[in-house]
């Protein structure tokens, strides 16, 4: 048996995975061709590499199909309940950094806080007699950052892309999503709301708890990280 790494299988995250591992002396590689999800790991023995989506690397840490795997902390942290109990960090990796927001219409100006949202949800719902539409991919966050603040009166739309678009065209009143450079956010004449992210999102390394460590897999996870220079 072998140490699966689980890597995300396109784009920017591959691609800083793949440089970032390099940097430390461990080769990832894809055999064949780009299109074949099937890679190799240099400089350690026993290791494995798999190709996945990055949103399908939480679910699979928790079915311990997957001994580590590189995803955004974000998508640990929604896909998967009580996930610390399931998948413990190694190492945030200093990339892929993306911040989840709550943002508004920018025209709404007297809204710049969760108490003036909390305030607006009441109002909105008095006027229309259904409560405030707040569009998102990110439901597990989200609700329990507002439950945490303590506004009530909002419910969730479900939108699993080009979410900022959702204000515009009359399916939500604001969103909830993760912003880098802020530019979509500009584009779609929205703001974010003052008192920090929902969630600052880095890629990180995550160790399965749900997966079976052999003696031999132990000592293959020793060496990876003593190469990666992470401490125990
Ligand atoms: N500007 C950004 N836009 C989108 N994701 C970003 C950005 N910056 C960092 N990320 C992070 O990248 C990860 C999402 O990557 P990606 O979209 O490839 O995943 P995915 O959901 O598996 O995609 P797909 O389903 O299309 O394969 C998240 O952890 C997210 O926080
Ligand atoms: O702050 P910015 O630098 O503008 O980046 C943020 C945007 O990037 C992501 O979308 P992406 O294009 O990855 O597609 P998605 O809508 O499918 O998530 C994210 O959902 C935002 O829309």
């Amino acid at each position: 048996m072998s140490v699966k790494l689980g890597v995300p299988s396109k784009g920017r995250l591959m691609e800083k995975t793949f440089d970032w591992f390099g940097a430390r002396g461990v080769r990832l590689a894809l055999s064949g061709s780009e299109r074949e999800y099937a890679g190799a790991v240099e400089g350690v023995d026993g290791l494995e590499l798999v190709l996945l989506s990055a949103g399908e690397i939480p679910r699979e840490l928790a079915a311990g199909r997957i001994h580590l795997g590189v995803t955004g902390s974000d998508l640990v942290r929604e896909k998967l309940g009580a996930w610390d109990e399931q998948v413990a960090e190694l190492e945030p990796m200093g990339f892929g950094h993306a911040d989840l927001v709550i943002a508004v219409p920018k025209a709404w100006v007297d809204v710049s806080t969760l108490d003036d949202l909390d305030a607006v949800a009441a109002a909105f719902r008095a006027r229309h007699g259904f409560r405030l539409r707040i569009a998102t991919k990110y439901h597990r966050l989200v609700r329990e950052y507002l439950r945490e603040h303590g506004v009530a009166d909002y419910q969730l739309v479900d939108s699993q892309g080009a979410t900022e678009g959702t204000v515009k065209n009359e399916t939500a009143e604001a969103i909830a999503d993760i912003t880098s450079t802020g530019e979509t956010l500009r584009a779609n004449h929205l703001k974010v709301l003052a008192g920090g992210p929902v969630h600052r999102s880095q890629a990180t390394l995550f160790k399965s708890r749900k997966a079976r460590w052999s003696e031999a897999d132990r000592a293959v996870l020793s060496e990876l990280k003593a190469r990666l220079g992470i401490r125990d």
